[in-house]
């Protein structure tokens, strides 16, 4: 049996951050008929490693050929986490690279602009595809043609008719582009495709007659219009409609497609202070505004390249950290001595705020049934010098409750949970959830919670 002495359990749902899938080795070009009249030399074969072969292309903007290739592995493979990648180095293929075999041609390398605008163009063309899809559907020929529309064609006209109607960029630069992008990296039949939907959209947009389904008839078409109109799945707004009725459920996906806010948390671990983060935002150029909740925090709303680029969270200095997940360890106030079990642990974000608050001594127990995760949370604790407070414990927590009791000062448990609070920040996370999810992550949560509290 369990000795615990003064125990306190602190409960948190926060999201799981499954580790990325593996990123596919696909040859998108297989689907795509190359154009014989413009003359950049394709590979022939199977996908081989990046050569500096192919001709440099310079016609088309770098950062749109980049977005479209990474919409594409997104809905492919699952790597959305590659957008905070410095220059997508770091899934273990050089985006550069899949860019190339994808497309045929090689762009640029990409600026430090370059980079700011493909992130946005991303995260915005995933939190709104499912409204510009219906855009784009109801301008095509007919539905056929939307629905075996090749995977590239189709990204970009996302990315273009995001452009037009979210970003509200100048709308014949952005056709032009669009199309010489299809044409190069595609045919001059998709070029044309493309010139075709994407001016019909403009005409609409200056007459204000975006095809938009209005929100009437029953609960399940009103449902399904505003799941169009505000880039959601059915069955989360019929969900949030009969739990918070529709003008809340509206201002919660309004939120949602919200530009999300991001934290950092100055390590003082390391005796890095606030002030030290913020003298080092402004040397390079990041807007940045102090918490107003946590001491330690500072919020910035761009510029997360940048600093990934100086080194900041490589070299320990500060953590990506929400105020939501700082606000959980100052409820648990760790102190200097105490002995604090985290159940739930990997990848440490939160173990590792705690550690940084007990000035060396004490223990942190940090179970997690995700040994790669745990890893990363150990070799991030080493960067951060807070690993002599931290032990790693792989373990499923339901088992190591029954079969190892001990003792403690408190408990924290971060049980994984949907992400529908942060669909804000994670802009993909709304197409991967089911409905069927919600029942499982409820049923883990109990026994998880029934484990940590002996
Ligand atoms: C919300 S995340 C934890 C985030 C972490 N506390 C942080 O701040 O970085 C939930 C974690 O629970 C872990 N988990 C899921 N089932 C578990 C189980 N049965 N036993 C222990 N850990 C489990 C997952 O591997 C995941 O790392």
């Amino acid at each position: 049996m369990a000795h615990l002495h003064s125990l306190r359990v602190f409960v948190s749902a926060d999201t799981h951050k499954a580790a990325p899938p593996k990123s596919p080795i696909f040859s998108p070009r297989t689907h795509l008929k190359p154009n014989p009249s413009i003359s950049i030399p394709r590979r022939n074969g199977p996908v081989t490693p990046l050569s500096q072969t192919q001709k440099l292309n310079l016609e088309v903007s770098p950062h749109r050929a980049v977005s479209a290739v990474r919409l594409m592995r997104i809905e492919l493979g699952g790597a959305f986490a590659d957008l905070l990648n410095e220059k997508g180095k770091g899934s273990g293929h050089n985006e550069m690279g899949y860019v190339e075999r994808t497309l045929g041609f090689r762009t640029r390398e990409l600026d430090d602009r370059d980079l700011r605008l493909v992130t946005d163009m991303v995260g915005g063309t995933v939190r709104w595809r499912r409204y510009l899809d219906h855009l784009i559907s109801s301008l095509c020929h007919n539905e056929n043609t939307f629905r075996t529309m090749e995977p590239l064609l189709l990204q970009i006209l996302r990315i273009g008719t995001y452009e037009i109607v979210k970003l509200e960029m100048p709308s014949y630069a952005v056709v032009d582009e669009n199309v010489r992008l299809a044409k190069v990296a595609l045919r001059p039949g998709a070029g044309n495709m493309v010139n075709g939907i994407l001016r019909k959209l403009v005409v609409h947009k200056e007459n204000n007659t975006l095809p938009l389904p209005k929100v009437e008839g029953d609960d399940r078409t009103q449902a399904r219009a505003l799941a169009t109109i505000h880039s959601h799945p059915v069955w989360m707004v019929r969900r949030w409609t009969k739990l918070l009725g529709q003008e809340e459920a509206i201002k919660l996906m309004m939120w949602n497609n919200h530009d999300p806010t991001f934290s950092l948390r100055a390590n003082c671990a390391k005796g890095v202070t606030r002030a030290d983060l913020v003298t080092k935002l402004n040397s390079l150029e990041v807007p940045h505004e102090p918490s107003s909740h946590l001491d330690h925090f500072v919020q910035i709303k761009t510029g997360m390249q940048v600093i990934i680029q100086a080194g900041l969270l490589k070299q320990g200095l500060c953590a990506v950290q929400d105020e939501s997940a700082g606000l959980i360890v100052s409820v648990v106030d760790p102190q200097p001595g105490e002995v604090i079990i985290d159940c739930c642990a990997a990848p440490g974000g939160k173990t590792l705020n705690m550690a940084s608050q007990m000035s060396g001594q004490g223990a942190i127990y940090a179970i997690d049934i995700n040994k790669g995760r745990l890893r990363i949370l150990k070799e991030t604790a080493k960067v951060h010098q807070v690993d002599g407070l931290i032990t790693t414990v792989p373990s499923d927590l339901r088992r190591f409750a029954k079969d190892c009791p001990m003792k403690s000062d408190k408990v924290l448990l971060d049980a994984p949970c949907s992400g529908l609070g942060v669909l804000s920040k994670r802009a993909d996370l709304r197409w991967n959830r089911r409905v069927e999810d919600m029942e499982e992550l409820k049923n883990l949560q109990d026994e998880l919670l029934e484990a940590a509290s002996t």
